[in-house]
């Protein structure tokens, strides 16, 4: 028996129990060697005339023997004569495949994808396998070698039988542990789900030999109640769908193979709405083809779901969900990110350089945004679906950056026109603003309907200026945290007008005319023992009692002061721990309207009573405006009654 060298025993017990962190790669490992050995004769007859093979013939097969518990990997590629098996498998950490990928660099063309480049793959197999033996004959020799090794002391390499060239690759599985489920390897199922999750893409076809069942053929003189009888069979079936579709040019692939390629590599029913192809050549160089999907996925909102790219290098599997190519705010995106130049770490897991991962996210990122941008322009109705979906997310990605992410994401963004009746954006809604118009207002509420039909709003829509009526809890958030939108101006598109997005129900909203303040300022001093009976009767309920400069039609409403609203206060308290969010209530008083004669009389005849009662009235009935709930509906029922008798 060889030994393995001291330095290849430390690196094979690390190899095996801690480099990689999930066992059931050892067969990708396996397959891309294959792989690699049957692209290396490829290249050979190209190169050589010599070497007459067909690229038709060139097959991986994968094969399994339950009661021996063997996985063979097989392979019709290069082989390996004696002193390759030696070298190659002898030392750990001694790639052949990374020599031959650097020595042919400039002949070999597009159609060679060396996978190996570490020469550790192979020895993920002791992961799973107590022994591996290798059968190998190098192409053009006469004599065929194996090597053998329990993966512990060392290997030995004997003279053997082989037919033909190519390499098999025997496991013999490690008995099972309480821990582990070796024998979960030896099923049909488990390898074809293996093979498809980790070398679908591999450029040559893996094969298993599979159960199938068919129909015999009816007897002719089979009678009346005759009942179709079936047989068991077995057929060597590709498993992998070998050409990448992202690989091919967009123009060759129809909608409908990009359709079925999503729903069955993401387990969705619906047809994404969007597909987007991003092809980058250069130093760096990988493609990438994402979805958007046509549905919410259950589980989006949900803590379990990971958002994130499936990443390949050379057509394998690297990581199914790599976080680090999306932000979070386009987490609905699917899809996978492909190049030949990633520079990984030795189990294949993760890259060395995450900068490689930043330059693509940056870069997808830029693709997805301006396709959205363009759905909205040219497919409004589907945008606007698309927007329902995932909008909050866009919107949330505003908050969450503090407003920071506002340039990329603010015209993304569509709300509900009060004016126009439909979804628009802030673009259209600065577009469309009278002259005059300094802000751009929005309220925020539970309904539409509701919404439309609150005082301040009304009074806003009055003056000619159109009103975007939030519905969804984000909303609030991401208009605070967007702070303004910036319009260019219509003669001069490298000047910009930043328009300060107002809540209507917030404090000053800078629509009153000089008359109308003085008129108000007139007003509050007269009145001022009024006003000071009224805050009395409230106490804390509200941080003060003013005259409104905003009411048309009705005696009251509540607004807001400082940085909470009253929608983020309804918001926030849903949540647990945020009793103290308050917002500073401001009961603002219409003295146009004919119940602030009553007030002030009941006021001028010492009537404190009368005043409370009112107030309490006047400020529930706000509340319920605003859709809050009232603090004692009991209390205030018997005050309303207390008035009809
Ligand atoms: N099926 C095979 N046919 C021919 N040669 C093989 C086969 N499997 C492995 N080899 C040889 O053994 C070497 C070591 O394989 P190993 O999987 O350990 O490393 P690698 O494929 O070179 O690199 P990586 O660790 O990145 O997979 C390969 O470089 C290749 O020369």
């Amino acid at each position: 028996m060889r030994k393995f060298k001291t330095e290849s025993k430390k690196l094979l017990d690390l190899m095996i129990n801690s480099i990689y962190t999930n066992r059931e790669i050892f067969l990708r490992e396996l397959i891309s060697n294959a792989s690699d050995a049957v692209d290396k004769l490829y290249f050979k007859s190209l190169t050589d005339s010599k070497v007459e093979i067909s690229k038709d013939d060139l097959a991986i097969l994968v094969s399994f023997d339950k009661d021996a518990r063997t996985i063979t990997v097989s392979d019709n590629g290069i082989g390996m004569d004696k002193d390759d098996l030696d070298r190659n498998l002898g030392t750990i950490a001694h790639s052949d495949s990374l020599e031959f990928k650097s020595e042919n660099a400039e002949t070999q063309g597009e159609d060679i994808d060396i996978i190996g480049q570490f020469g550790v793959g192979f020895y993920s197999a002791f992961m799973v396998a107590s022994k591996v033996k290798v059968v190998s004959r190098a192409y053009g020799a006469d004599a065929a070698y194996s090597w053998e090794s329990d993966g512990v002391e060392g290997y030995t390499v004997k003279e053997a039988e082989r037919a033909s060239h190519g390499t098999d690759v025997i496991l013999t599985l490690k008995e099972d542990t309480d821990e582990e489920n070796y024998d979960s390897y030896l099923s049909e199922y488990k390898l074809k789900s293996l093979i498809k999750r980790y070398s679908n893409y591999v450029r040559y076809p893996v094969q298993m030999e599979v159960e199938k069942t068919r129909e015999l053929p009816k007897p002719e003189d089979a009678d009346d109640d005759y009942k179709p009888e079936f047989e068991h069979y077995r057929e060597l079936d590709t498993i992998n769908s070998m050409i990448p579709i992202w690989k091919r040019p967009k123009s060759e692939v129809t909608q409908e193979e990009y359709n079925e390629f999503y729903k069955s590599d993401f387990h969705d029913f619906s047809d994404p709405v969007r597909t987007i192809t991003v092809h980058a050549e250069g130093s760096f160089s990988y493609d990438a083809l994402l979805f958007v999907p046509g549905r919410v996925p259950f589980d989006l909102y949900s803590k379990d779901y990971k958002k994130g790219l499936a990443l390949y290098s050379s057509n394998v599997l690297i990581m199914e969900k790599c976080e680090e190519l999306v932000p979070d705010y386009f987490n609905f995106v699917r899809g996978v990110v492909d190049s030949q130049d990633l520079t990984l770490n030795i189990s294949r897991e993760t890259l060395q350089h995450n900068s490689q991962l930043r330059a693509i996210a940056k870069r997808i990122e830029k693709k997805i945004k301006s396709d959205l941008a363009d759905m909205r322009d040219t497919d409004r109705e589907g945008y606007e679906k698309f927007f329902e979906n995932f909008g909050r997310g866009i919107k949330y990605g505003i908050y969450s950056s503090y407003g920071m992410k506002k340039d990329e994401l603010a015209d993304l963004l569509l709300f509900y026109s009060a004016k126009q009746d439909k979804m628009i954006t802030l673009d259209e809604y600065a577009s469309a603003m009278p002259e005059g118009q300094e802000s751009i207002f929005y309220a925020a509420g539970d309904s539409v309907e509701r919404l439309a039909k609150m005082p301040i709003v009304s009074t806003v829509l009055d003056k000619g200026y159109d009103v975007l009526l939030c519905t969804e809890d984000v909303d609030e958030f991401c208009m605070t945290a967007m702070a303004d939108f910036a319009v260019a101006d219509a003669d001069d598109p490298d000047s910009l007008t930043a328009y300060p997005l107002k809540n209507v129900a917030g404090g000053n909203l800078g629509l009153e005319t000089e008359e109308e303040k003085e008129a108000a300022e007139a007003v509050a001093k007269e009145n001022e023992d009024l006003f000071s009976a009224m805050k009395e009767a409230l106490g804390d309920k509200v941080a003060k009692v003013a005259v409104s400069t905003r009411l048309s039609g009705s005696p009251v409403a509540l607004t807001a002061e400082g940085p909470i609203s009253l929608e983020m206060e309804r918001v926030l308290s849903g949540a647990p721990g945020n009793d103290d969010v308050k917002s500073e209530r401001v009961l603002e008083v219409n003295a146009e309207h004919p119940i602030f004669e009553t007030l002030k009389a009941a006021q001028d005849a010492g009537d404190a009573d009368k005043v409370r009662l009112y107030t309490d009235i006047l400020y529930n009935q706000a509340l319920l405006v605003e859709g809050m709930p009232i603090d004692d509906p009991v209390e205030y029922a018997q005050a309303v009654a207390k008035l009809m008798v």
